[in-house]
């Protein structure tokens, strides 16, 4: 067990609160780290930090930039297995998950790289004789990144990457929940030939010392991954200075299976949508639409795959679902099989709570699926984030489509037919930032992963995720 500090300015420094908070194992509630509960002292040291060396970074070659990120890929690579076992430790997530998400920090960060050359600005001619107007591309300056439990290491490069190589620095705050992995990058960047100060990596209560970062006047973009409460909460702070923000927040995506899709396809990716992570991705499968003529067929294959389904050990290979992320979360999962059974819904299987040999500890919840379930119902609306999938019937297209459709959340939409009509109808129709046709969820770096109405602001990944990075500056040149 490690007891990490802050990593400002390149080195390893103590809280100036002198306190400390312990990460625990989801599976054993084990103390498998501490860290540090920085304050608003620490968060302006950190701004500090990152505003002095960006004066630097920004001079540097964007070319440089990026072979500097890609030794820090290769750093993150070479440490693999420390880190994918340090997210399980913290998260609970399958170790091959964890292996997966580890891949994926690099290959942001790479992605990242790509466009160090492709940094491209305007020259136009002005309506003055003798003038031009060159349009320039140039970083913000400070960004600070707020990340969630989900994925905390993958979200990191995620923005890391882009923030870095546009000639940012970046002070970055993992939540409590899961701090660990993040921490870790402090060392790989040294190795990696990050100037000091470029990456700075603080932990503290959200509200304390990630409030403080946002609403610095130092911070020039904030952008973070998490609920819609505190996107909300860090939208409002970062106001005070107009800072610009991107926000990726909670989401209720539909999985929609029309009569004519490919039953066994649909079915395996309804399973992977909801159960992946524990069912703790933002884009999925929130609740599942049927179509009523395909229904208990599909059902029948769906239940059986879902009973099949191992939770445990998140380290052994034989296991499909871990452990949820800590107690608060087990005990919503409760509640909203306890407030659905109140409104009128069935269990079709699981439901609760695993106890006896193996689950005395840690915070395990059954592989759930909830049937007679009605649109006007809780669990319809409010995002599970967790195992947890209630399933609705449906007669029609627009009957469909107007249930996707009413919630407060927009970010991804799943949705299984073969008659390119329905899907272009869909692509038209549904209010969602990123819809999957006949497949699970799961975005690519290169496309761009935006959410519609309450699931965030701005969007990231992908071109326009990179180009928020960067800020423009116009010049009006007159040589005559
Ligand atoms: N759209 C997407 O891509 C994703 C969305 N999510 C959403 O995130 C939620 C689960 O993640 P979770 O970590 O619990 O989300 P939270 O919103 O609780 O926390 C996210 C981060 O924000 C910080 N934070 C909280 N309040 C403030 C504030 N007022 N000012 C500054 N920082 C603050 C937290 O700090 P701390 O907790 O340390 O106090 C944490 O680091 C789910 O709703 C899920 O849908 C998750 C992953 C991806
Ligand atoms: O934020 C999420 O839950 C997803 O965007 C997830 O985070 C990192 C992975 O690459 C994505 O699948």
């Amino acid at each position: 067990m490690k007891n990490y500090q802050l990593f400002i300015n390149g080195e390893w420094r103590e809280s100036v609160s002198g306190e400390t908070a312990a990460v625990i194992s989801p599976s054993s509630e084990v103390v498998v780290g501490t860290v540090q509960k920085g304050t608003e002292a620490d968060a302006l040291a950190a701004l500090k930090a990152a505003e002095a060396a960006q004066k630097l970074w920004r001079m540097v070659p964007a070319r440089k930039r990026a072979d500097i990120m890609r030794n820090f890929a290769v750093q993150i690579r070479t440490n693999k297995s420390r880190l994918a076992e340090l997210l399980v430790q913290e998260q609970g997530k399958l170790l091959r998950v964890a292996e997966i998400e580890v891949e994926a920090t690099a290959s942001f960060i790479e992605y990242a790289c790509d466009w160090a050359r492709q940094i491209e600005g305007d020259i136009l001619p002005s309506d003055n004789p003798d003038e031009q107007i060159w349009i320039q591309k140039v970083p913000r300056g400070v960004v600070v990144a707020i990340t969630a439990w989900n994925f905390p290491l993958a979200l990191a490069g995620r923005k890391i990457g882009p923030a870095l190589v546009a000639g940012n620095a970046i002070v970055v705050k993992p939540t409590a929940e899961t701090p660990l992995a993040t921490l870790e990058l402090g060392d790989l960047a040294n190795k990696a030939g990050i100037p000091a100060g470029v990456l700075n990596i603080v932990t503290g209560p959200g509200r304390v010392m990630g409030n403080a970062l946002v609403k610095s006047p130092i911070t020039k973009m904030v952008t973070m991954t998490g609920s819609t409460p505190a996107g909300q909460s860090i939208f409002r702070a970062a106001s005070e200075n107009l800072a610009h923000v991107q926000l990726e927040l909670g989401g209720k995506a539909p999985f929609i299976v029309f009569a004519d899709a490919n039953l066994d396809a649909a079915v395996d990716a309804a399973v992977h949508s909801r159960f992946d992570n524990c069912g703790q991705v933002c884009t999925c499968n929130e609740r599942m639409y049927l179509h009523e003529s395909i229904y208990d067929e599909f059902m029948d294959k769906f239940l059986g795959k879902v009973r099949r389904l191992k939770v445990g050990d998140p380290m052994l290979a034989s296991t499909d679902i871990g452990p949820k992320v800590n107690r608060s979360e087990l005990e919503h999962m409760e509640y909203l099989v306890a407030k659905s059974l109140e409104e009128g819904a069935r269990i079709a299987t699981g439901g609760k709570r695993m106890t006896g040999a193996g689950f005395d500890k840690g915070f395990w919840f059954e592989p759930t699926v909830l049937v007679d379930v009605t649109q006007d119902m809780t669990i319809i609306h409010e995002e599970a984030f967790g195992p947890i999938l209630p399933v609705v019937k449906f007669s029609s297209f627009d009957e469909v489509i107007g249930y996707a459709n009413d919630c407060e959340f927009g970010l991804a939409a799943m949705v299984c037919t073969s008659d390119m009509k329905t899907i272009m109808r869909c692509n038209t129709e549904l209010e969602f930032g990123e819809i999957y046709i006949n497949r699970g969820h799961g975005e690519q770096h290169q496309g761009f992963h935006n959410g519609y109405k309450m699931s965030g602001s701005g969007g990231e990944d992908g071109k326009y995720g990179f180009e928020q990075y960067l800020e423009k500056k116009t010049f009006y040149v007159n040589f005559a």
